[in-house]
């Protein structure tokens, strides 16, 4: 699953030298640091907005659209600060680890 994750980043690494007429991810870069944060705030309401109106309406297209806009704005962030998705998930891994869930969880199987 994080494979697409995995590739995305190198696709955000290659776009950083790229001509930003050409590229979105390379006018981000051009436009800096406090851009790039802006972008992952702007998604962030939309997320929370568009999971406001699913408890409500039970649709969850938006949701969906919004968290990936979400995610893939911080991944340039964390691109632009020299780090990627692998850090993230090894840290989460470290955290599943600790509670002991992925031992029940194959315990379970
Ligand atoms: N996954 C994405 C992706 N998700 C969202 N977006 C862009 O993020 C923007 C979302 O912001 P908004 O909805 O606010 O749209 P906007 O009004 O155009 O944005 P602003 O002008 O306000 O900055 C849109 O322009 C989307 O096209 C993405 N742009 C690129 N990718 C991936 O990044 C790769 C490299 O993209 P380029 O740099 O464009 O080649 C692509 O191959 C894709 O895989």
């Amino acid at each position: 699953m994080s494979d697409v994750l995995v590739r995305l980043a190198q696709v955000l690494e290659d776009r950083k030298n790229s001509d930003p007429d050409k590229s979105y991810v390379a006018s981000l870069h051009a436009k800096g640091l406090n851009k790039i944060l802006e972008k992952v705030g702007e998604e962030c309401t939309e997320t929370l907005l568009a999971a406001k109106d699913a408890e409500h309406s039970g649709e969850i297209e938006d949701v969906i659209y919004e968290t990936a806009d979400l995610w893939f704005h911080s991944m340039v962030m964390l691109s632009r600060l020299g780090l990627g998705p692998t850090e993230v998930l090894d840290e989460l891994a470290r955290r599943f680890d600790l509670s002991g869930l992925e031992e029940k969880a194959s315990r379970n199987k």
